[in-house]
């Protein structure tokens, strides 16, 4: 049987290899293209306020695939949520790494924990 890679031998997928980095790429090179050739282009083209739109309504799809229990279905929409994700981050001028990093920054730390350490709001 083989044996499992020790942790710092394990191969490190570089940043384009990931799904959601060559999408963002790919969605990035349609901005400014024919909107009658790519979807990307369409949507961007359209603007903020109809891409925000658009991710609303399939995060809103998402939940209730969720809600209702439907596994193959919650897939299908969370690839369309996170597709919608990224042409917001495209429209925004946010990156993947901009993501990462900040994921990366909250790595180990418990929400619980996290959420205490918040400044109280003041009252009235
Ligand atoms: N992952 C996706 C993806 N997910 C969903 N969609 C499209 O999103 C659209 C959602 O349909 P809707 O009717 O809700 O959208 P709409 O036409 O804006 O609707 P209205 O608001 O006008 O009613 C469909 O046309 C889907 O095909 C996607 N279109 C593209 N991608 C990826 O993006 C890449 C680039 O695509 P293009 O920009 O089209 O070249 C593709 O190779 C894919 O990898």
């Amino acid at each position: 049987m083989a044996k499992a890679a020790k942790p710092e031998e394990r191969k490190t997928t570089p940043a384009r290899e990931h799904v959601l980095e060559r999408l963002f790429e790919t969605v990035q090179s349609r901005r400014g293209t024919d909107p009658t050739l790519s979807h990307s282009a369409r949507l961007m083209a359209r603007g903020r306020n109809k891409i925000a739109q658009k991710f609303g309504e399939e995060a809103v799809e998402c939940l209730i695939e969720a809600v209702n229990g439907n596994r193959k279905e919650l897939v299908g929409e969370s690839a369309d949520v996170l597709y919608h994700l990224i042409v917001m981050w495209v429209d925004a001028g946010v990156s993947p790494d901009d993501v990462w990093t900040e994921l990366k920054r909250r790595e180990g730390t418990s929400g619980i924990a996290e959420k205490a350490s918040r400044p109280k709001e003041k009252l009235g």
